[in-house]
């Protein structure tokens, strides 16, 4: 194992997407704990784009990384996704599955278990092709940046989501203070702000490689977007931490938050 903690612009060249993806997302095949915050997260993802009544024209997700898990029920629930990330290559990985070319990761156990979710198992291949039909663009983004999309014009989106990213991409609590400020300016007034973190965080591992992850309390996670003009809406905690040998966290949080008029 690297004694060095990996962090900002190290992802660049550092972050291996099929190191991640093995190690976070084998689903059943993988260790328990990784499943169950990935079924802990699908589950709230369902419940927010369905019942939930989150949807609408736009949706952006940020630091998507090289997964599509977070976008499998969104994908019902709006017309158009843009998807975005710091890296160039989780961007490379996102596109091999969305124009299904060779050596894209297989998503299939998390399509079907999220199928079963919505009651029908049958219609796997249908959203597959649904979500590839409605991911319209693939962003380079920096949320440490005033504008995290940047140069790329988007507009108002009616729900921001970004899953497991900014206790990774923010060095501080004042970073992540500023980098939730930056998602609800991409949210129209009334838009939601959906997010999962995984708490009390110190690294988490990428291969052989520790990466640097932000401590942060469910309570620091909805002040911040109180002060940001959300009203937070639901916060589900999960006391389920990742297999020790991967991360440190204690716990994961899940939360939907809606934009104020005035925001
Ligand atoms: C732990 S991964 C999460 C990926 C995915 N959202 C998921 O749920 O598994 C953290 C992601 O944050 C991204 N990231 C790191 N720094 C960032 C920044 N400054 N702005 C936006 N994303 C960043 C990384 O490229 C990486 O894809």
């Amino acid at each position: 194992m690297e004694g060095r903690l990996y962090a900002g612009e190290d992802y660049k060249k550092e972050f291996d997407p099929q190191h991640y993806l093995k190690t976070y997302y084998a689903f059943d095949s993988g260790t328990v704990a990784e499943n169950e915050i990935l079924k802990f997260n699908l589950k709230n993802l369902f419940q927010t784009f369905s019942s939930g009544g989150v949807g609408g024209d736009i949706l952006i997700d940020i630091g998507s990384g090289p997964t599509i898990y977070q976008l499998l029920s969104a994908c019902e629930a709006f017309r158009e996704i843009i998807v975005s990330d710091y890296t160039e290559q989780n961007l490379r990985e996102l596109e091999k599955w969305l124009k299904k070319e060779p050596g894209a990761y297989d998503w299939s156990p998390a399509v079907q278990y999220v199928c079963e979710l919505e009651g029908d198992r049958s219609r796997c291949q249908e959203k597959e092709a649904r979500l590839r039909r409605t991911v319209t663009r693939i962003l380079k983004c920096d949320v440490t940046q005033p504008h995290p999309l940047a140069p790329a014009q988007v507009p108002p989106a009616d729900c921001v989501l970004t899953l497991l990213a900014m206790e990774c991409a923010c060095p501080d609590v004042d970073a992540y203070r500023a980098a939730i400020r930056r998602l609800v300016s991409l949210l129209k007034p009334g838009g939601h702000l959906v997010t999962a973190i995984a708490l009390r965080c110190q690294s988490y591992m990428v291969g052989a490689k520790k990466f640097f992850a932000l401590h942060l309390e469910k309570e620091t996670v909805e002040k911040a977007m109180q002060e940001a003009g959300c009203q937070v809406l639901r916060c589900e905690y999960c006391p389920i931490s990742y297999s020790e040998v991967h991360c440190t966290n204690e716990g994961t949080c899940f939360v939907v938050a809606r934009k104020g008029p005035r925001a």
